[in-house]
């Protein structure tokens, strides 16, 4: 909805539909913070921001919500809620412009661990695992925000 950038990806009237119809489906939706600005109405200036944002994107019928932290700037803390408790997955920020694509990057991670039978809280875990170091290991390609190494793992494990 709302890209890193702070670019709207979705004309206001598609919101309102992907609010009503489609999150409802949801497993877990994973919102930036301003993405869960606009789904819960509020300002999101704190972690307790984050938890009260989050009751009220998991009340609009999702399963679950993971709200990212990537645009806080003293740590990468995303909090997961499922309705019943919060789970803290705690990241250190990294002063990078290979940031272009997390979210995507971030979410497929997450439905692919989901597929191969992983627990959400394992499957979120893992994806922002896999994140970090693509951050962390991204050559800064291209001009402003460039990707992430997406490959990274592979390399490492090729000896590259
Ligand atoms: N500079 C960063 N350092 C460490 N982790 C980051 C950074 N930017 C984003 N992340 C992580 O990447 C994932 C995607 O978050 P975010 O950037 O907020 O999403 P989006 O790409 O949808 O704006 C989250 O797990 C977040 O914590
Ligand atoms: C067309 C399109 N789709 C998605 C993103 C999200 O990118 P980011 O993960 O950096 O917010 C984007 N900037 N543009």
């Amino acid at each position: 909805m709302v890209a890193t950038s702070g670019h709207r990806l979705l004309a206001p009237k598609a919101e309102a539909i992907l609010k009503e119809l489609l999150l409802p489906w949801a497993t877990v939706l994973t919102p930036n913070i301003p993405e869960a600005e606009v789904l819960a109405e509020m300002k999101i200036k704190s972690l307790a921001d984050m938890e009260r944002a989050a009751e009220k994107i998991v009340a609009l019928g999702p399963k679950a919500v993971l709200v990212k932290g990537g645009h806080r700037t003293e740590d990468a803390t995303d909090i997961l809620y499922d309705g019943k408790r919060f789970h803290y997955c705690k990241g250190r920020h990294i002063e990078s412009t290979s940031t272009h694509g997390t979210g995507c990057s971030l979410s497929s991670a997450v439905a692919a661990d989901l597929a191969n039978g992983m627990t959400l809280a394992d499957a979120v875990k893992e994806a922002k695992q896999y994140v970090f170091d693509g951050i962390a290991h991204a050559e800064p390609i291209g001009k402003g925000h460039g990707p992430i190494h997406h490959f990274y793992e592979l390399y490492r494990k090729a000896g590259m």
